[in-house]
């Protein structure tokens, strides 16, 4: 499915020197996102960094919002994730996005200006609302959780 998505560009190296952030293949659910920088940066081992994006974009439908997840090769590889572990996006925010990075391995890692250091993931939301009650109609697993079934 597709879908429309109001984007403003707050950064002139935005659609310039940084591309616009963009699906890599016809299959990709991640578009990836881009830092704008106007200089390298170096994240230390152990460091967080919260980094612009240049740009803002407006959901608008509260079913719908979008979550900022690592890159699997810079997780994995470079120990590069989110100081967040996910990054929520809500359908109402106007401000720009922001990639709060973390270096979580032991390597100094430098991301260059428009390096794509995340990617978004466009998702359905359901709000929920309450309806209390006295007794749940009983499951067999009940109140079991956190390994009550084994580990095979
Ligand atoms: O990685 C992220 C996470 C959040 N946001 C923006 C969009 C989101 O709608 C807003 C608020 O995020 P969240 O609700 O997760 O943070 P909070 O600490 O609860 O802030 P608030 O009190 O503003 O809701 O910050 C980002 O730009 N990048
Ligand atoms: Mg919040």
């Amino acid at each position: 499915m597709t879908h429309t998505l109001q984007l403003k560009i707050l950064d002139p190296k935005i659609g310039d020197t940084i591309e616009l952030p963009s699906y890599g293949t016809e299959g990709s659910a991640g578009m990836d996102l881009r830092a704008c920088l106007d200089e390298p940066l170096t994240v230390l081992p152990g460091e967080t960094h919260l980094i612009k994006t240049g740009i803002a974009i407006y959901i608008e439908d509260p079913s719908l919002a979008a979550t900022i997840i690592p890159r699997s090769g810079l997780g994995h590889k470079h120990g590069i994730v989110l100081g967040n572990l996910v990054g929520l996006i809500d359908s109402d925010y106007q401000g720009e996005l922001m990639v709060s990075c973390w270096n979580r391995g032991q390597d100094a890692f430098t991301i260059e200006p428009g390096d794509r250091i995340a990617q978004m993931v466009l998702v359905p939301v359901i709000q929920a609302h309450f309806a209390i009650v006295d007794e749940f109609v009983e499951t067999d697993r009940g109140a079991g959780g956190f390994g009550s079934t084994g580990r095979e």
